[in-house]
């Protein structure tokens, strides 16, 4: 924030006397409402730069990201905020609104665009606020940072005009209470977000995240999985959730990785939605190939805000991070004495000249988890995804960082019934004993099972979508018992 005036003076007070004696002459002079209205408007658009004349005034400027690109400024999220309820109040006074929909889906949050002004009162004193939008600078992406998109948008402001009669009351009750009033709008518009680092048509942009609004339907209710892994896992989640004390009295950065790992459509991205929706937490969908360095994804790291999920699926697929930090070790070890223990701040440059595309390296996954910066804002839960928990680092998954390993498995009996439950509102029925004993032997995903109890036509019913599922759970049967087979003469063939 920053703060300016102007003196006043006796040639200023003389020439706004004369305006008046001239606009009253105008305003008995004027015929017809309309051109009144159009009138008053106009004044009311100027009339803090005719008081000022009179009366100086001071501003305070509040930039969107203060101290850099790193994060949003919480000062101007919040005066963004109130200034959406202030808007609102204002009625015809702001003519360029910027529309975002809100909680509720019918309705739309507007909030003032760029160059508007809008008038406040409070507590007999009237102050004015600006929205305005500068091009980015040149030299506004400062290599350690990384640049990227917040970098090379547009830099917004808030300006707040206040006669500094006034001055005491803004700065010690009225900003106070615009902040206050702004937390309370953020958190009753507050719609859950998905958030991703790709940029596209359709997403909504917020630094170097964009959005959409996140509406996953999954639930641990509707979640197949055992009851008895699936209580344990809900017990972690709260434990977390509530937990602010106990990680600050044990010194630890309030935040819990979880790793799924698990033959495809066994539910692990279903199992991130249901925890998202548990938890009310936003979540930030990483696609780490498109992240070009270590620097960029800490950028990323210190974006997402509290209460939040972030993920990265098929961390396995996503770079090589499979033990290449241990070749890497090997090789550097004086120069760099074990990179998973570094804490970000002063990150090996060797470590960004990795493979093309994407130069993000393990070192800078490990660092992004427990590093140092880590600890930023709190609260925050990190889930990586794998089909193949076997090829990751050993550094990248120990407790700490992955602190709770979570194995989708194949579909069980348990798990069975609660989707026969969903799909076909069926409790028992005389084919379960049957499902029962076959999947005991035979591996089927979640996925698998929930395809075959959806129904495919009118006909269809919960009889003939059983029955389709025992078929199928006895042809995977016989091909593994084919293979089995197939393995066992194999071995008698090479004993021979
Ligand atoms: N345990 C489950 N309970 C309910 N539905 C499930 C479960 N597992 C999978 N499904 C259903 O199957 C579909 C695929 O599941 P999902 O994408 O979560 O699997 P995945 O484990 O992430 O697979 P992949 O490893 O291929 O990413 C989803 O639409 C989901 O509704
Ligand atoms: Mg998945």
């Amino acid at each position: 924030m920053e703060a300016s005036g102007w003196s006043s003076s006796l040639s200023s007070g003389i020439l706004l006397s004369l305006v008046a004696v001239v606009w009253t002459v105008l305003w008995n002079n004027l015929q017809g409402l309309q051109l009144q209205q159009f009138v008053s408007r106009h004044l009311s658009r100027h009339a803090r730069r005719l008081a000022a004349i009179v009366d100086p005034y001071l501003t305070i400027t509040i930039a969107e990201y203060d101290g850099g690109r790193m994060k949003r400024s919480d000062a101007y999220k919040e005066v963004q905020a109130y200034l959406q309820r202030a808007t609102c109040a204002a009625g015809g006074g702001v003519r360029h609104l910027k529309a975002e929909t809100a909680k509720d889906v019918d309705a739309l949050v507007l909030s003032m665009g760029d160059n508007e002004e809008v008038a406040d009162a409070f507590q007999g004193a009237t102050v004015w606020w600006l929205a305005y939008s500068t091009p980015p600078r040149e030299d506004n992406a400062p290599s350690y940072w990384g640049g990227g998109r917040a970098a090379r948008a547009d830099r917004r402001f808030y300006r707040l005009f206040f006669l500094d009669r006034d001055r005491d009351l803004v700065l010690r009750e009225y900003l106070p209470h615009v902040r206050r009033e702004g937390r309370a709008v953020m958190v009753k518009n507050r719609q859950r977000k998905l958030f991703t680092n790709l940029s596209g048509d359709g997403y909504d942009a917020d630094g170097v995240w964009s959005h959409v609004v996140f509406e996953h339907p999954k639930t641990f209710a509707t979640l197949a999985m055992d009851p008895a892994k699936k209580k344990e896992i809900m017990d972690d989640l709260d434990a977390f959730r509530n937990g602010k004390d106990y990680y600050a009295r044990v010194g630890k950065a309030w935040k819990r990785g979880y790793l799924l790992y698990g033959p495809p459509g066994t539910g692990k991205s279903t199992m991130v939605a249901a925890m998202a929706n548990h938890l009310d937490y936003d979540v930030y969908d990483i696609e780490l190939t498109s992240v070009r360095t270590n620097t960029d994804l800490r950028k990323l790291f210190i974006e997402t805000t509290s209460k939040s999920i972030i993920v990265i699926e098929d961390i396995d697929c996503s770079l090589e991070l499979t033990g290449k930090r241990k070749n890497k070790n090997n090789n550097k070890k004086k120069a760099n004495d074990d990179g998973d223990k570094k804490d970000g701040a002063a990150e090996p440059p060797p470590d960004e000249t990795d493979t093309g595309g994407s130069k993000v390296t393990l070192s800078g996954v490990l660092n992004f988890i427990d590093g140092l910066w880590s600890a930023c804002g709190g609260e925050r839960i990190i889930v990586f995804t794998t089909n193949h928990v076997e090829k990751l680092d050993p550094a990248l998954i120990r407790r700490g960082r992955m602190d709770k390993h979570i194995e989708m498995s194949y579909c069980c009996f348990e798990a069975f019934k609660l989707l026969a439950k969903v799909y076909l509102d069926v409790e028992s029925h005389h084919l379960f004993d049957a499902v029962e004993t076959l999947l005991r032997e035979a591996n089927m995903a979640p996925a698998d099972v929930a395809e075959n109890l959806t129904p495919k036509s009118a006909s269809d019913d919960a009889e003939s979508c059983l029955s389709g599922l025992v078929v199928e759970l006895e042809k995977v049967l016989a091909k593994k018992e084919g293979k089995g087979k197939d393995a066992a003469d194999q071995a008698d063939d090479d004993e021979e």
